[in-house]
């Protein structure tokens, strides 16, 4: 079989159609919908048809690859543009792009039925063909930071819409009355070359992105607890040993507190379990909300949460836990509230604070759990520091309020 524009042809619609099974195989193996996928896959299936009908030229009739597989290259490029937005979060211009593809599809039906012109089909084809994977590039350079698979992608498309470019300057020197697609062509087969490589590119690219995608998912849910969408103790743990690093270099304290719900299990037994893990997302909002950006806040297990604080001396780490403390009584705004029966929600928690030289996250927490220990034993629903002779009477209310 000589490498001509038919066989390379064969080669796309055989590449399109195994892409789209690939795509498809991965989105059925996902638990949860990954946009996109399935459009991508349509897609090339479109293109892949569209290379057929192409590649059947000479053997059907004109209408075949002038009109179906024209139109079918040209909804399958605007169909991948669409599945790229989706698959990056972005909008998609649902109407500005079937306004384009129609547009260009009626421009085609007419230079073969109004004023039959093969060679102005052929340039408004490519060169619809280069804005469309001009526009899928650009989706791709700006809705996310580059990385391998990214760029693979935009090096697919992008090498498709210049190829496009470099056809439609081809087609509009060709001499008077020389054949517009003639499939032994030198020149047609390199167009149809850089065709398949591209597409193998922007295929494999895409794969990628997909995995990448499966990747982070999978990041995301080793980091957070799936219940109340705080961190993990794994990934805590992780970060607060970085941190307490950093406070040994910089010469800063770090502090933590334990929070712990009074009288959880009596929740759970009085009201059942769906209750009790309302209860544990309120009190994992009400934390999160008090603490700044740079603060870790985590489920330390069961019913108790653990934050740490960077740069944080003690007395303004009681103040903050005593704030959550207080909030817990609170609705979370925005969030649905608990049941009439489940207001009076209180917690415990034990605060404890390291100078610059220690750097173990294990003696902070163990120094924390112990003044939590004592908040239980004081009657609950109180905050209690570490560290008394820091805090002596340990920790008046008014005292930590007025610090903060
Ligand atoms: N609903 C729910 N309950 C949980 C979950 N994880 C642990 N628990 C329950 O949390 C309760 C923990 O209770 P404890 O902390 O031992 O005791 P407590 O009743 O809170 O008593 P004090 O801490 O002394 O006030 C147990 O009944 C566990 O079954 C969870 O994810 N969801």
């Amino acid at each position: 079989m000589t490498i001509d524009g038919r066989s390379l042809l064969a080669v796309v619609a055989a590449l399109c159609v195994v892409f789209s099974i690939v795509v498809l195989a991965l989105e059925r193996r996902l638990r949860q919908p990954m946009p996109g996928l399935r459009l991508w896959a349509i897609s090339n299936l479109l293109l892949g048809g569209a290379a057929a009908a192409h590649m059947l030229q000479g053997h059907v009739p004109v209408w075949v690859p002038a009109i179906v597989g024209n139109w079918a290259m040209l909804i399958g490029r605007t169909t991948s543009v669409a599945a790229l937005r989706q698959f990056d979060h972005q909008p998609v211009p649902r109407a500005l792009l079937a306004a384009a593809c129609g547009l260009l599809m009626l421009a085609i039906a007419g230079t073969l039925l109004v004023w039959p012109d093969p060679r102005l089909r052929a340039m408004i084809m490519v060169g619809g063909m280069a804005v469309l994977a001009a526009w899928g590039t650009h989706t791709l350079a700006v809705s996310a930071p580059l990385s391998v698979s990214r760029a693979l992608t935009m090096v697919g498309l992008g090498g498709w819409a210049l190829a496009n470019v470099w056809r439609l300057w081809t087609t509009a020197h060709l001499p008077p009355g020389a054949p517009v697609i003639d499939l032994h062509d030198p020149t047609v087969a390199a167009y149809m070359g850089a065709l398949v490589i591209m597409d193998v590119f922007c295929n494999i690219g895409f794969v990628l992105l997909i995995t990448d995608r499966m990747y982070e998912w999978v990041l995301q849910l080793a980091r957070t607890d799936h219940l109340t969408g705080a961190l993990s103790r794994g990934a805590l743990y992780t970060q607060a040993r970085r941190d307490l690093q950093l406070a040994r270099r910089q010469g800063t304290h770090t502090a933590a507190f334990l929070v712990d719900i009074d009288r959880f299990k009596t929740i759970n037994d009085s009201h059942g379990h769906a209750a009790g893990d309302a209860v544990l997302c309120h009190v994992a909002s009400h934390g999160q909300a008090v603490l700044r950006c740079t603060d870790l806040f985590g489920r330390y297990g069961g019913d108790e949460f653990v934050a740490i604080l960077p740069e944080t001396d003690l007395l303004t780490a009681a103040a903050i836990a005593e704030r959550l403390r207080v909030a817990v009584g609170e609705p979370v705004p925005g969030a649905p509230r608990l049941p009439c029966a489940l207001q009076e929600v209180s917690v415990s928690i034990g605060v404890a604070a390291v100078a610059a030289g220690c750097d173990s996250i294990e003696d902070l927490i163990a120094q924390a759990d112990q003044a939590l220990y004592t908040a239980k034993h004081a009657g609950r629903n109180r905050t209690r520091v570490a560290d008394e002779a820091q805090a002596p009477d340990n920790v008046s209310l008014q005292m930590i309020q007025s610090r903060h």
